[in-house]
């Protein structure tokens, strides 16, 4: 493989940290080419931006640029400043800009304006922000060059396209995608409505970000996950199925209509599916401990309780409703997860908001599906369900 540049989007976080370490170990492979945050974590980035030597930063918030400078400048005195981008459009700017890969770890719809740049600079996209593909739908399958120009990060769908490898296209009957169940699984519905944020955050396999780690909990998070594998390998809903599977080694499955099923399985660990979506198709070399065949061990499969858990059903409707449905559902839980973690509302008014909100949308589809229509309905969503919880 020749060295790749890169771009980090959302490099202080979860995944983003994840990937410099990846890269970090692989420099021989890959040059950091650029990093983006919000600029909620200044210290880290300059931190990373000296470890990677990053020639731009990109930095959502303007106003935190006085505070990188003085960090970069503490760090690696005498040092040429790297370029800074700055504002809601810089992570979007550096996106654009022509890298070899670009990995979208940044969390929520704000994801979807650095998805589209970086598609349509032709550069290869591993994709963490499932929303920027949920909420764009056609706009970003539309946008790809070749189905190979996103590759996903997200476990469960670089599974799937790990395993779709081992038969034709047109032999998958179904996609299987399992769920850890998150923290409440097998509770009462009743007390899982009280949840505070401090048990939705404590996720029994994934150590993530905040928002990703609450959604795994209501199973908004595999909801979305639906919709992503829907448009990613334009597969019917009705043929994608979802097995909760609490220990998190099965990635996904994809079953072929001889009634053979191919899984993908590792211990979780995220670092896998972020070294593939840089390296694709190239395996780098010792990136996580494999799973161990020489200790016992129990893989364990159990239906998804939709009744105490709807948000699947949801998204299955919300992709059946038309094209802007599924931003509706996002952006009304994106509203709903950070009012949930801000102590507004409880967790059992999440996944309400959100089927009241989609009861009311007047959807927007095929060729009327436009990337003005998507955010019309995103901030619409957004509105709406600050009415319905104000109401409550
Ligand atoms: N974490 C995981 O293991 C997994 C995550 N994903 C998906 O990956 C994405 C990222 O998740 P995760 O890493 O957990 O999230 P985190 O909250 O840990 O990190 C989010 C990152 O985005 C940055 N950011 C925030 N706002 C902006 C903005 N406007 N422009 C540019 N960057 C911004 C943050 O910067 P700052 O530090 O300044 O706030 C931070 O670097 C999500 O879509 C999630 O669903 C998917 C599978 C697994
Ligand atoms: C690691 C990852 O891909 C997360 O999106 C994960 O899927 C969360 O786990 P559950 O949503 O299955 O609880
Ligand atoms: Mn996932």
């Amino acid at each position: 493989m020749s060295t790749r540049s890169v771009v980090v989007l959302g490099s202080t976080g979860s995944i983003g940290t994840q990937a410099l370490d990846v890269l970090g170990r692989h420099g021989d492979r890959f040059t950091v080419a650029g990093l983006s945050a919000g600029g909620a974590n200044v210290r880290l980035l300059a931190e990373q931006v000296v470890a990677t030597r990053s020639p731009v930063v990109a930095l959502a918030d303007a106003a935190a640029a006085p505070a990188l400078r003085a960090a970069l400048a503490d760090l690696a005195p005498g040092w040429p400043e790297p370029e800074l981008l700055l504002g809601p459009s810089a992570a979007e700017e550096l996106a654009g800009a022509g890298a070899d890969v670009v990995l979208n770890g940044v969390t929520g719809a704000v994801g979807l304006g650095p998805t589209l740049a970086a598609l349509r600079a032709g550069s290869t996209l591993a994709l963490a922000n499932k929303e920027s593909l949920v909420i764009g739908g056609a706009l970003v399958t539309g946008a790809r060059r070749s189905a190979d120009q996103v590759v996903p990060v997200d476990s469960e769908h670089s599974a799937i396209w790990q395993c779709l490898r081992a038969g034709r296209r047109s032999d998958v009957r179904r996609l299987v995608l399992t769920a850890s169940g998150g923290p409440f699984r097998g509770r009462p519905a009743d007390e899982v409505k009280r949840a505070t944020p401090a048990e939705a955050l404590a996720h029994p396999t994934w150590s993530m970000g905040p928002v990703v780690t609450v959604n795994s909990a209501s199973l908004v998070n595999k909801g979305l996950e639906l919709i992503e594998a829907h448009l990613l390998f334009d597969v019917p809903v009705a043929d994608i199925t979802v097995v909760v599977h609490p220990q998190s080694v099965v990635h996904s499955m994809v079953e072929f209509v001889d009634g053979s099923t191919i899984a993908q399985a590792s211990p979780p660990d995220m670092r896998l599916p972020i070294a593939l979506g840089l390296s694709w198709p190239d395996r780098l070399d010792a990136v996580a401990p494999a799973c161990d065949w020489t200790a016992a061990a129990s893989w364990t499969f159990e239906p998804l309780d939709e009744e105490a858990f709807p948000a699947v059903r949801l998204a299955r409707g919300a992709v059946a409703a038309s094209g802007t449905h599924p931003a509706v559902y996002n952006a009304a839980n994106e509203e709903c997860v950070a009012a949930f973690l801000a102590g507004r509302i409880a967790f059992g008014d999440v996944v309400g908001t959100i089927e009241r909100v989609l009861d009311r949308h007047e959807g927007v589809g095929g060729d009327a599906l436009s990337l003005d229509a998507v955010l019309a309905a995103d901030a619409w969503a957004r509105r709406a369900a600050r009415e319905v919880l104000d109401r409550r």
